[in-house]
């Protein structure tokens, strides 16, 4: 049967879930393509405080990895924004001039944040936080500059603050109302934030009233009304948010604040639907996830029923808010204000910081406010979704004080099977118990992955972890982490696993170990895969289909579907010849960027991906494993040969180590660099492996990272000859391979098991032979990929010409 085409325009939390409940429902029903201005795949919006504040890295918050996408035969063109949309002939139009017709569109454009028009706001270091690019703005600024103003002292405003104070920048927030966050607190628990904030290192200035924004380029500081002045280098205007919905305007679609849309989120178009912060049900625009996911699940049984109108459909939602800062617990959720026909329970204990306020009326709780213990939330919100009748309870089992709450028992215990755990997701505990029960799941992140508990904002965590523990009597601290949602064995486990059982393909590590899924996930297979080749070196043929994109092609793959070619020049060195064919390869398939890496080569974008193969033929060069979890580079200094402090050879001892580790597989990408003095011009000391020259011998140094976890190399040994370098690096790098995780980086296993671990490890004579033993065997299996691929006509045509490898990014 032929499959109706959805077509989403907008990458985002709202749209994607409602793809993947749509996944859920009718996995073959749709041939879908997704457009998404930013230049990712869908990420969690929410995390960005955290990533801002330091517990999470970019790399960790992604929802849908390109795997995900390409899993699902999902057409995804990413940093291409649609600009078109006809809705007479269904058909939308993107910037880069792709058209693409539909049989259902979804518009989930989401917001923009707003932007307070004001004189100066044009200028540089004035921005605001929405995206993975004002994030990294924000801790890029942090290494420069001091100063920083955020404007608006609702949630994301103190999240922003937070994360730069945490950046080590001095935060003052600028609020216009006479106490924080005034859409979701009432004054008592306002003041009370404003203190524990205030004891944190956060300033404020309430009830300010910003004229215009001062400095030349850059800005320089915020004038008020006044007359006063604030100093800053970076102004953060945090101050709501404007839904997205110029382009269904432009498609004739109904709009008011948002895209109008009724309870099976129908716009006024037909076959046009908006989920998300661009949609408006019943009045209302909502800016938080729990809603859009609710909407999300309505429009996906819509839309796989055939277009035939299921009761009830999405009726509105009732909406709570926590504020995540660490050591700040706050909670608000529906009307809590005081009105004319609503009477309050108040408890405040000033000793403890703790304040809590649940508004009734008509006998139903209706809004509530928790500042300082906020366990009661989940109760509250249960008796507010169910419109539950209080006229009979006392005012003390509404609000238990500590003592009677208190009893030593579990919160998660107490918790009835209806009240709901993960508000985000909304997930009950009834709904985890049973996934535990019934799929014994042992772990969070199974239970994340079985049932989207603890997905999003990450607030629930503690209490699934509670709930774990007691549903299957563990403790969850002590449960170790599994390599993914497939299996319940860890990355040890199951490398051990396939050593000691001789397992030789990755459908049968699955089978033999009992995993829970068919072909497992896009976690699992490509550790999988390296920890058989780790084992088999010789025999073992790689399974390309368990690679990521980037392997799989030996490419990597850029945010318009094209490719960059990175050719290998050991050392950072090069030739007239080299550059020669460099230049005629770029004139002959019009490169249209041709870039220096910052490992000191030459990157060629812009390549089509069935020009691959013609690039390489032409250019006659080795790959530069620029997409591989492999050796990367080596950078060296010019070195003693023409620089007047150098004292080694560190361009000959860099060419040496590269053409040695070449193709080497390790758990992660490996950069290296090679000094010839410490004044370290070739950067070793942020390098995973980092050569140093000093008088007469060499210093090495591992575990170094230059990325987002910036982080210094350690001094691991000092030897005086060449081959005692290759004798270290080769014994480290075995060891590496064999007791690192899958995708951990050298940086992050250093600091997990310590250098003195790996020391030890590598002290005893015999041990290190060894491992120099199993790394050279491992090294006379290299080939390298390009080579294999010209090599071979059918991977050409697989790889490279097949139509049916369709994901664009
Ligand atoms: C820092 C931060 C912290 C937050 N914390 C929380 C929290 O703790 N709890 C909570 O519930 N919510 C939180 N939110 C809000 C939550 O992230 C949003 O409500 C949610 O992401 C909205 O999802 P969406 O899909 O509607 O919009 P978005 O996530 O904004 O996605 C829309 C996407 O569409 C793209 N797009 C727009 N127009 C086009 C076009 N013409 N063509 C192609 N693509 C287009 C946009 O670039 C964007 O990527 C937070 C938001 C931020 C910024
Ligand atoms: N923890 C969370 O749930 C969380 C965290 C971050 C963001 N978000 C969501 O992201 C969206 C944006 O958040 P937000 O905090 O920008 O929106 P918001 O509307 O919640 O808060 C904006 C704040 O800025 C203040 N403000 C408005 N104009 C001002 C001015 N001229 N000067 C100083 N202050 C001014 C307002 O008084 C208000 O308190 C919202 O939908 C929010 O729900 C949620
Ligand atoms: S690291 Fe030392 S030897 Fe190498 S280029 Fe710099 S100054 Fe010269
Ligand atoms: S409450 Fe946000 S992820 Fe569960």
């Amino acid at each position: 049967m032929l499959k109706q085409k959805i077509i989403l325009i907008g990458n985002g939390m709202a749209g994607v879930r409602t793809l993947e409940e749509i996944i859920k429902k009718d996995p073959n029903k749709f041939e879908i393509t997704v457009f998404g201005e930013e230049p990712h795949p869908n990420y969690n919006r929410i995390l960005l405080s955290s990533v801002l504040q330091g517990d999470a890295s970019i790399d960790s918050i992604v929802l849908n990895s390109y795997e995900w996408y390409e899993e699902n035969q999902i057409e995804l063109f990413t940093g291409d924004t649609v600009v078109k949309v006809d809705t007479k002939s269904q058909t939308v139009i993107s910037q880069n001039g792709i058209s693409r017709h539909y049989d259902q569109l979804i518009f989930a454009t989401g917001s923009n944040p707003f932007m307070l028009p004001l004189p100066g706001a044009d200028k540089e270091g004035v921005i605001a936080f929405r995206n993975i690019k004002d994030c990294e703005t924000m801790i890029d600024t942090a290494k420069n500059y001091k100063k920083a103003a955020v404007i608006g002292g609702g949630l994301l405003g103190l999240e922003a603050a937070r994360g730069l104070l945490n950046l080590d920048m001095e935060v003052e927030v600028i609020h216009i109302a006479d106490y924080l966050m005034e859409r979701q607190l009432d004054d008592q628990a306002g003041r009370m934030l404003k203190e524990e904030l205030e004891e944190q290192g956060m300033k404020f200035r309430l009830n300010a009233h910003t004229e215009r924004l001062t400095g030349k380029k850059r800005v320089d500081g915020v004038l008020f009304k006044d007359g006063s002045k604030l100093d800053a280098d970076l102004v953060v205007m945090a101050v709501g948010i404007k839904p997205n919905v110029a382009l269904a305007k432009e498609a004739g679609l109904e709009t008011n604040r948002a895209i109008v849309v009724n309870d099976y989120m129908q716009t006024s178009v037909q076959n046009v639907y908006a989920v998300g912060e661009c949609a408006e049900h019943s009045g209302i625009v909502y800016g938080l996830v729990a809603p859009l996911y609710e909407q999300g699940k309505a429009l996906a049984e819509h839309i796989c029923a055939n277009d035939t109108l299921i009761e009830p459909g999405y009726q509105g939602s009732i909406v709570y808010t926590q504020l995540k800062v660490s050591g700040v617990d706050v909670f608000s959720a529906g009307r809590f204000q005081d009105g004319e026909k609503t009477k309050s329970i108040r408890v405040h204990d000033e000793f403890e910081g703790i304040f809590k306020k649940v508004v009734v009326e008509d006998n139903k709780v209706i809004g509530a406010v928790l500042f300082g213990d906020t366990s009661d939330s989940p109760r509250l919100l249960t008796m507010m979704r169910n419109g539950q009748d209080i006229s009979k309870m006392s005012k003390v089992a509404i609000l238990p004080s500590e003592n009677e709450s208190d009893e030593k028992e579990s919160v998660v215990v107490a918790m009835a099977d209806s009240e709901t755990i993960c508000g985000c997701n909304g997930v009950s505990k009834g709904d985890i118990v049973k996934a535990i029960n019934e799929q014994g799941l042992t772990t969070v992140d199974q239970v994340k992955a079985c049932t989207n508990a603890s997905r999003s904002c990450g607030g629930c965590k503690p209490l699934v972890a509670e709930l774990l523990s007691v549903t299957t009597g563990e403790e969850a601290s002590s449960q170790k982490e599994p390599i993914c949602g497939c299996s319940d064995l860890s990355h040890e486990e199951v490398a051990a696993e396939i050593r000691d059982k001789g397992l030789n393909y990755v459908r049968e590590v699955m089978n033999v170990l009992g995993w829970t899924t068919e072909n497992g996930c896009s976690k699992c297979r490509p550790a999988v895969n390296y920890y058989l080749g780790l084992n088999n070196p010789i025999e073992y043929e790689d399974d390309s289909t368990s690679k990521f994109v980037n392997e799989r092609l030996h490419a990597n793959i850029q945010n318009d579907g094209t490719f960059s070619v990175v050719p290998r020049m050991y050392g950072g060195v090069t030739n007239s010849e080299q550059l020669r064919k460099i230049a005629d390869v770029a004139d002959k398939y019009q490169v249209p960027l041709l870039k220096v890496t910052g490992g000191q080569r030459i990157d060629l974008l812009g390549i089509a991906k069935e020009d691959l193969p013609k690039v390489w033929t032409d250019l006659g060069m080795r790959s530069g494993y620029a997409y591989g979890k492999s050796i990367r580079t080596v950078k060296t200094c010019v070195g003693e040969n023409f620089c007047r402090f150098g004292t080694q050879d560190s361009i000959g001892l860099g060419i040496q180590i590269e053409k040695k580790y070449e193709g080497l597989s390790t758990p992660h990408k490996v950069k290296m660099a090679v000094s010839a003095c410490p004044r370290n011009c070739a950067e070793s000391g942020i390098k995973d492996i980092g050569i140093v020259g000093v008088e007469g011998a060499w210093e090495i140094y591992v575990g170094g990272n230059g990325g987002v976890d910036l982080r210094s190399a350690e001094l691991f040994a000092k030897v005086h000859t060449d081959q005692e370098v290759l004798d270290t690096i080769s014994s480290f790098l075995q060891f590496y391979r064999e007791d690192a995780r899958y995708l951990e980086r050298t940086s992050h296993w250093v600091e997990r098991v310590g250098l003195d671990h790996i020391k030890k490890a590598l002290e005893n004579e015999e041990k290190r032979a060894q491992l120099i033993e199993r790394v050279e065997l491992a090294l006379t299996k290299q080939q390298d990929p390009w080579s294999d691929v010209l090599e071979s006509k059918d991977k050409q045509e697989s790889l490279y010409e097949k139509k049916e490898v369709e994901v664009t990014n």
